[in-house]
Formats: C-alpha cells, structure tokens, sequence
C-alpha cells in the first residue's frame, strides 16, 4: 500500500529525509519512531503529495507521488501533526463542512459524521464548538476527520503528542479498532513505548536516515544481547539453582523470592533443555519464560549515541 525507494528530501545541502526505503502491506501498522527533527513529517508531506521529494520514488495504493496525487489524496487520510480548527464551529458542523468537501452528499453525509463520531466517541460534544474541546478531543475529532472519506491509508502524524496519559491511551484504542477493520496505518512518535502494543511493523528514523526498519519481532531479536529466563519450581527454586548454575551455557542464576532469574549470554542458545533437565531431575515447573525486552531499552540499544 505503500512503498519509497531511495525518497529525499533536500533543503539546500541539507538532508531532511536520506534515500528512505519502506514498504507497508495491506493492514500493516507501522510506527515511525525518531526523535524531533527526524524527518517524520517531511516522510509524511511527501507521501501525502503535500511536498515534492528531491529525488527518489514512493507509491501509495500503486499511484505515484509524482503523478497520481489526485488519486493518492482520494484514498488517503492524512493527520498532520497541527492542523487548525476554525471558531464559531460546531463538532457536527465540522465534519460536515469536511465531508462536503469530499463530496459526501445528502442524507448519507449526516449518517456518516454521526458514524465517524461515534467510532472517536465524541458523540457527547457534536453540538459543543470545537474551540471548547480539549486537546485529546481535539485530535480524535481530527482522527475522524480523516475517517469520513472511509480511506484505506492513514498517515497519523504524532497523534498522541501533547496529550495527557488517559487520552494517549483513547488515542491507542482508537488505533487497535482503526487496525482491526484493516486499514493500512503508518502512525510516527517520537517514544517507542507509545506504539509497541499497536505496530507489527517499526523505523527508526534518525537525521533524515531510517536506521531500523522491519517486523517488531525482528528488530527486537536485533537488540537482544542475551536471553533472561523467569524460572519457578515452587519450593525447590534453591536446589535448582544449583542445579542450574552447573551448566555450561548458563552464565547467572539469581535466587529471587519467588523465582529464579537465569542469564544466558548467547542470544542463539537454544534453551529447551532447561525444561527437561529439571523435570527429569525431579523438579515440576510452575513458570518458564522468558523475559521480553522492553521496546524502550531496544530504543536506547538501536540509537545510541545518534541522537546527541
Ligand atoms: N521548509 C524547510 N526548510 C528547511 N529545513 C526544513 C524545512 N522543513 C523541515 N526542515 C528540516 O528538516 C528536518 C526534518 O524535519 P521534520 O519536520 O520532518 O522532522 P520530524 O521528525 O517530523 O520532527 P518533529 O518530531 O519535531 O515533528 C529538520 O531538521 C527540519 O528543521
């Protein structure tokens, strides 16, 4: 649904975004994650045929940015970072006036904004002016602007930015349900964490240049530098303890009170054998797992040092 090959954008010598690569399938949700001044709305502006790249290519829906823009803008719903709400407006006025600007007539235009109200739960304010929102309404009432026109793209420029935590969280759930009736998603942040739930697809994006790129799986498996077990026998963790830090390919084991914390240094170690090694030592296992790295520490890992 979307795809750059080598897209820049040059300001004088100046590289906003550097021969940028993305691909995004139908119903992929991508996070596009980098710090202020990344090149995240640059990225956006382009792929929205707002901004002519320098150089390079990028499709959206199979129509490219240089000559399918009419189409492009038809099938996509593009947030921007900051977009202005006009005064004297009510909600529902709002939407209308959008929803006449996509053509949407009659009958069906009210039903519609009504919908696209409901889906951002707000239709308690439809009457209320837009300029009495807060921000977090503010934004979901921008989300379901660029939901009228039903399109299969969305471009979600930082959405949650500047909202207090209960309205990140609505923002969150607002963009499972987006993902859940299929529709293509690549939403930018500047926190990792805030995206880890939502995306199966991340890049990190760092002075113009896209440092990481691909499945969450994946990138995470990049980032791991060694594997920690959560390991329970119940009331014999001490005896397995011992047990366990007689193995080779086990570097620590950590009493802890009410589970063992294992290390192993080799991310590639295949770890099955702890499992049968105890159980056929006589020992029943009450938790096994591993413990996930969290996509904050993966933010730090991937882009040490780039951002100072
Ligand atoms: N019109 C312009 N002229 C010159 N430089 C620009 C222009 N627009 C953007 N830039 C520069 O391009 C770089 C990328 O900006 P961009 O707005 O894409 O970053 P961003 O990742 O969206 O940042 P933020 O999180 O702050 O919104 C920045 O260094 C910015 O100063």
């Amino acid at each position: 649904m979307i795809e750059t090959r080598d897209l820049t954008k040059m300001y004088g010598d100046f590289y906003a975004v550097n021969r940028l690569n993305m691909t995004l399938n139908k119903g992929d949700v991508y996070g596009f994650i980098g710090p202020n001044g990344a090149g995240k709305t640059t990225t956006m502006r382009m792929l929205a045929t707002l901004l002519n790249p320098s150089y390079g290519e990028a499709t959206v829906c199979g129509y490219s940015i240089y000559t399918g823009a009419q189409d492009i803008r038809r099938l996509i719903g593009y947030m921007p970072d900051f977009f202005g709400v006009y005064d004297d407006m009510k909600v529902i006025e709002y939407l209308e006036f959008f929803a006449a600007a996509y053509r949407i007539k009659g009958p069906q235009r009210r039903k519609i904004c009504e919908d696209v109200l409901e889906l951002v739960d707000l239709t308690y304010k439809r009457d209320a002016l837009v300029t009495s929102l807060s921000r977090g309404m503010t934004q979901r009432l921008g989300l379901a602007r660029v939901l009228l026109h039903d399109p299969q793209v969305l471009l979600l420029d930082e959405p949650a930015s500047g909202l207090d935590p209960r309205a990140r969280i609505e923002i969150r759930g607002l963009l499972k349900e987006l993902r859940s009736m299929g529709k293509t998603i690549l939403v930018s942040s500047h926190i990792l964490p805030e995206l880890a739930d939502i995306c199966n697809k991340i890049g990190i994006i760092e002075r113009g240049e896209l440092m990481v790129d691909g499945l969450v799986a994946d990138v995470m498996k990049q980032v791991r530098e060694n594997v920690v077990l959560q390991i329970s026998t119940g009331d014999r963790d001490n005896e397995a303890a011992e047990l366990l830090a007689k193995q080779d390919n086990i570097s620590n084991v950590e009493v802890k009170v009410d589970h063992l914390v294992v290390r192993i240094d080799d991310p590639e170690t295949d770890y099955s054998f702890i499992p049968t090694l105890l159980l056929e030592n006589g020992f029943r296992l009450r938790l096994f797992r591993e413990e996930e790295i969290s996509l904050e520490d993966a933010f730090m890992a991937l882009t040490k040092g780039l951002t100072s």
